[in-house]
């Protein structure tokens, strides 16, 4: 990286993107999560906000656990009982953070905390304070600092850096700025704020106006050098900033930036893989850098440009950022060696050999339906596997669906509750519906179905679908995937899945899905 400074990556996915209606994570998917952060080499991970629920404590604790390579960080109001059960999550990490905020704009003072800007500040000070028992890392927030006042930043900045924030961090909350007002507010700060070389000017920009990236990196051309953002560009509302563009934005146009990040982007597209698939937020196929067709060229001219030079459509190289083309084709003939190393190429580890094994047996019985199998199958494929290793009252046996032109479909169904074999039987308005009302005949669980998604994971008619479903009990949502080269047994796995996932009793990490 030479002479250029080191821009920090911050990763929020696991507490910003986890406030995504829907994103909700277990702590297993969490450490899962966290584990492709650090193999991305993420400098800092926020778990979590231990605050929020036992869950998510034990959540940023498991992580804290088990990632040794990057800073884990967790959220916490400034408040004693947040930031000490915040310390006390952190525990076992070996760089822990903790990241205190308070909100510092006129509307959130006055209407949300009902607060004087003088009651602010003291308690900001006394936040990091505490913060500082148990790190040295402490990380200061002014949430919608967008929307703040430039003096009263400037000293809430300055005294918090005195009280030993290492981090100042400026939130655009609501994605209210625009890039240039953006980048100014944050070369004024610096300017201005007279301990500013104390600390790491770092910004967290929301999506709200679609500007996230753009003030990010506005942001970082004025000095900023640490930027909080995530994968596949989840969290809050509109979302984040998202990771993948930011970095490969910096990296790209290295003419332009005095920094660059330290991260391995050819783990970019598994890690984004990963969130999708464990979230169900599909990504759009024109989505930069993760996007399906990121780095596809439909049109003539393109096509005889690139085959002439690249780079007269490419501006990054596809490999750089973790596509993969197959060098060997895997399929019904394949053996565990070619599986374990293509997994390994696609960045896929298993904590052990049974979980292998078992995704090898998926991968022969999908071989045997499927002529050739892709990578995008591999993903789901091992997806559907770790799925299974959680908690599992219902299995699908059999299924049997009669649609027919001018017909009521019917499906007729096995599944096997608690180790017993039940059978079900439902009509509806289509195969999809008959085979839910065949399920729910069964189990029985009072659901909403809040949303019903399919994907082809790849081309041609025997592609395999991946279908999210996403139920609502009680005020609390959850989703399930599944995966299969026939759509209806695809939506039968993603439903039984969710329904397992409501009946879990292991509290989940974000308290919208907390058990009820
Ligand atoms: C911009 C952001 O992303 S901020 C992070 C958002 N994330 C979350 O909210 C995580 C999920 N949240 C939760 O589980 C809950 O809101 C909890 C556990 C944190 C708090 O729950 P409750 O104690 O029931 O409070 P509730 O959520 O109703 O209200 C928030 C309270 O915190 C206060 N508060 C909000 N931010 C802060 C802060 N940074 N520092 C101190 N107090 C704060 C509010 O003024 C309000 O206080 P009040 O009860 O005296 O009116
Ligand atoms: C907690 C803070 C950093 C936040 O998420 C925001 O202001 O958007
Ligand atoms: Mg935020």
């Amino acid at each position: 990286m030479s002479d250029k400074s080191h821009l920090i990556i911050f990763d929020t996915t696991l507490r910003d993107g986890e406030q995504s209606p829907g994103a909700s994570m277990t702590r297993d998917e969490k450490v899962r999560i966290a584990r492709a952060l650090e193999r991305l080499k993420v400098d800092v991970i926020e778990a979590g906000f231990p605050a929020a629920s036992p869950g998510d404590a034990e959540a940023v604790k498991a992580v804290a656990d088990n990632v040794r390579d990057s800073i884990v960080c967790g959220l916490a109001r400034a408040l004693d009982q947040d930031i000490d059960c915040a310390g006390q999550a952190l525990s076992g990490a070996a760089a822990p953070r903790i990241h205190t905020f308070i909100a510092t704009s006129p509307i959130h003072m006055e209407k949300k905390l009902r607060m004087t800007p003088d009651q602010v500040v003291e308690q900001a000070v006394r936040a990091v304070k505490r913060a500082r028992r148990y790190t040295d890392d402490v990380e200061f927030s002014p949430e919608d600092a967008g929307r703040s006042e430039l003096d009263f930043l400037c000293r809430v900045l300055e005294a918090v850096i005195a009280a030993g924030a290492r981090t100042v961090n400026i939130p655009d909350t609501v994605g209210y700025n625009i890039p240039d007002q953006f980048g100014a507010l944050i070369a004024a700060l610096r300017e201005r704020v007279p301990n500013a070389d104390q600390a790491v000017f770092s910004v967290h920009c929301h999506n709200d106006l679609g500007l996230a990236v753009a003030n990010s990196l506005a942001a970082v051309r004025q000095g900023a050098r640490q930027v909080e953002c995530t994968i596949n560009g989840l969290g809050e509302r509109a979302g984040n900033s998202a990771l993948e563009e930011i970095v490969m934005a910096v990296r790209t146009r290295q003419d332009l930036f005095d920094c660059d990040t330290r991260l391995d982007t050819t783990q970019i597209v598994p890690c984004s893989r990963l969130v999708s698939s464990i979230t169900g937020f599909a990504i759009q196929p024109n989505k930069a850098v993760v996007g399906a067709n990121a780095f596809a060229h439909e049109s003539g001219i393109h096509q005889d440009g690139v085959l002439k030079h690249r780079e007269t459509y490419e501006i990054m190289r596809a490999e750089d950022v973790g596509w993969t083309q197959n060098r060997m084709v895997l399929g019904k003939h394949s053996g565990r060696n070619a599986f374990r190393a293509r997994l390994q190429e696609l960045g896929i580890r298993f904590a052990a050999e049974d979980e292998l094994n078992a995704a090898f047996a998926r991968f022969k019985d999908l071989a045997d339906k499927k002529h050739e199998i892709f990578d995008e199958d591999l993903q789901a494929l091992v997806t559907d596997t770790n799925l299974d290793a959680t908690y599992e009252r219902i299995k699908l046996v059999s299924l049997r669906v009669c649609s027919e032109t001018g017909e009521t479909p019917i499906a007729d169904l096995v599944l096997a509750v608690d180790g017993v074999e039940r059978t079900g039987r439902a009509s509806g308005s289509g195969p999809v519906d008959a085979t839910f009302r065949a399920i729910e005949s069964v189990v029985a669980t009072g659901t909403l179905l809040k949303l019903y998604s399919v994907n082809a994971i790849t081309s041609g008619t025997d592609a395999q679908g991946e279908v999210t479903v996403r139920l609502e009990r009680g005020g609390r949502i959850v989703n399930g995937q599944g995966a299969d080269t026939d759509i209806v047994i695809a939506s039968a796995k993603a439903y039984i899945h969710a329904c397992n996932r409501i009946l879990e009793p292991q509290q989940r990490a974000h308290p919208q899905s907390a058990d009820v």
